[in-house]
């Protein structure tokens, strides 16, 4: 069977992700990085791969999209949303006042950073690498530890929900974008009008570029859903930019605009054309 790669060790919101995409028809494939993920895809080590891209409170992954932007044998081929609740994690019985130190992924840290100036400023905040990795590391050591996860982290490590629902937005949702070699084709048409596209451009440094690459799109009734720039890496100020956008490139429309957009950059990229998750979230 084939394997899907994800950011591990088991009980992380990756492996939440990757079960909801890929069902029981693929492998899962705990992993340390989001690096070693894209590593796997272009090795043929794993099929799949399940990053996330971006949250609805803290914003982008950018490391994500620099990997994205830096291998270019690499696509998108599906996403998945996922709401996530954290719960602050711990041995049975530590009082709050107890806890010195809440290990978690960056991202869950800044998703409770209201709960823990409240309630938890005296403790030090440590990063690492997933939220299930923290609860496994504070699973082998004292009271004074806690963790920042899910109910699947909870269980997995035996550890206490110390307090649940933390997440200074109640409505939190993280997008995870599923990777491949090659894209799956769609061969449903009605998919189309359910499908994003994802694009990756470095464009002409002239006044009104953006812009204009942004008419062609609006001329055609075409919905941008997000927006995004990295640092190209060659020199101060020259930037790449991440559009993703409502639509499917074998719509005419679609295909029109990004004729016309391919003509005002320098690279030019789709890396994928996929069906948006259809929970309602972003
Ligand atoms: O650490 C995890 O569990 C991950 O999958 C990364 C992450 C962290 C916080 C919100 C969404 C994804």
């Amino acid at each position: 069977m084939k394997k899907i790669g994800y950011l591990g060790p088991e009980g992380t919101y990756s492996e939440k992700a990757a079960k909801s995409y890929a069902g029981l028809s693929y492998i899962l494939k705990p992993c340390t990085t989001f690096d070693s993920i894209f590593e796997g895809i272009i090795t043929n080590e794993v099929a799949l791969g399940v990053l996330p891209l971006e949250n609805s409170c803290e914003g982008t992954v950018v490391r994500v999209l620099d990997l994205l932007a830096r291998n270019d044998k690499v696509k998108i081929t599906g996403e998945v949303v996922v709401h996530v609740c954290h719960h602050l994690l711990g041995h049975p019985g530590t009082s709050l006042a107890e806890v010195q130190s809440i290990l978690s992924h960056p991202q869950a840290l800044a998703q409770c950073s209201g709960f823990i100036s409240k309630y938890l400023s005296h403790a030090k905040l440590q990063e690492v690498e997933s939220t299930a990795r923290a609860a496994s590391i504070i699973s082998e050591c004292g009271p004074s530890l806690a963790a920042i996860g899910n109910d699947e982290a909870s269980s997995r490590y035996n550890l206490s929900k110390l307090m649940t629902n933390i997440q200074d937005m109640a409505e939190n949702y993280t997008r995870f974008i599923v990777i491949a070699k090659e894209q799956q084709i769609m061969v449903e048409t009605e998919e189309y009008a359910n499908s994003r596209t994802s694009l990756i451009l470095s464009i002409v440094d002239q006044p009104g570029t953006l812009y204009e690459i942004l008419k062609q799109l609006a001329l055609r009734g075409i919905n941008l859903t997000k927006i995004e720039s990295r640092p190209a890496r060659t020199r101060l100020g020259e930037y790449i930019f991440f559009i993703d956008l409502d639509g499917h490139i074998n719509q005419p429309q679609v295909c029109e605009a990004l004729a016309e957009v391919k003509k005002l950059t320098v690279e030019f990229r789709i890396i994928g054309c996929y069906a948006k998750d259809k929970e309602k979230s972003l």
